[in-house]
């Protein structure tokens, strides 16, 4: 089974995608194996989305000999990919070769954590930037990023999904890590989203970083400390 039902979130269960999650969490992956691996994680994440999520529909075909009855697809035009800078980057280039012609947005948010967690956790979240494509009914909407940890940076994106925008008929928030808190909030602000992971990790840390986790996924891909 791809995809599992674990409390309020799905889990992805292919051995590929749990292999690569186990190399990048490996403190010694350094920046390109780790970047690489977020890619191939993404793209696995596309092909279980497909599975779990769209359906196919019988579509005639003529190969070059004959035709023939094939199945295609159904809804892979219709496709939004949210980009969460900065860490998301390399798992959107891998969820791009399963959904080549997905309208992208991009939404750049940061944990400010200089400023400390709130009393409940929680992170000031800056956001710099907004550019979302427009989002119609027959959409599926995945928001990619690679950590779900309090769930703060999370929550002040889809607030801006939602926003202005229909109901779309999938609405994803797929992380490859993500902590218990973090998944709580989420579906507890926003019933109507379908929270996909690779990982349910056990706790968050005092400084509100996933445990085990893999450290700073935006540090790690893009070579920041
Ligand atoms: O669930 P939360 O507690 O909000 O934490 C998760 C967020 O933290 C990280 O981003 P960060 O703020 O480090 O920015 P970056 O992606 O630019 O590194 C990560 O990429 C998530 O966006
Ligand atoms: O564990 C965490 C928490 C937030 N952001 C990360 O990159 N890792
Ligand atoms: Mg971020």
């Amino acid at each position: 089974m791809p995809i599992d039902k674990r409390d309020n979130a799905y889990v992805v269960t292919h051995a590929l995608a749990k292999d690569t999650l186990s190399r990048i969490r490996d403190v010694e992956t350094e920046q390109v194996g780790f970047r690489k691996g977020l890619v191939k994680l993404g793209r696995i994440c596309g092909y279980e989305i497909i599975d779990g999520r769209m359906e196919t529909e019988y579509a005639e075909i003529e190969t070059p000999l004959e035709p023939t009855m094939g199945e295609r697809v159904k809804g892979l035009d219709n496709v939004v990919i949210i980009n969460v800078l900065r860490a998301a980057t390399p798992f959107v280039e891998g969820l791009l070769k399963a959904f080549p012609r997905a309208r992208q947005g991009v939404i750049s948010a940061s944990r400010d954590e200089a400023a400390g967690q709130d009393e409940d956790g929680s992170f000031p979240i800056t956001i710099d930037y907004v550019k979302l494509p427009e989002i119609h009914e027959e959409d599926t909407v995945i928001v990619a990023d690679p950590m779900l940890a309090t769930g703060s940076t999370m929550c002040a994106v889809l607030d801006h999904v939602v926003a202005n925008s229909v109901d779309p008929e999938h609405l994803i928030v797929l992380s490859a890590v993500s902590a218990p808190d973090g998944l709580l909030r989420v579906d507890e602000e926003f019933e109507q989203v379908d929270l996909l992971t690779v990982s349910i990790d056990d706790r968050l840390d005092d400084d509100g970083f996933i445990v085990p986790g893999l450290g700073d996924a935006g540090d790690r891909a893009f070579r920041t400390t």
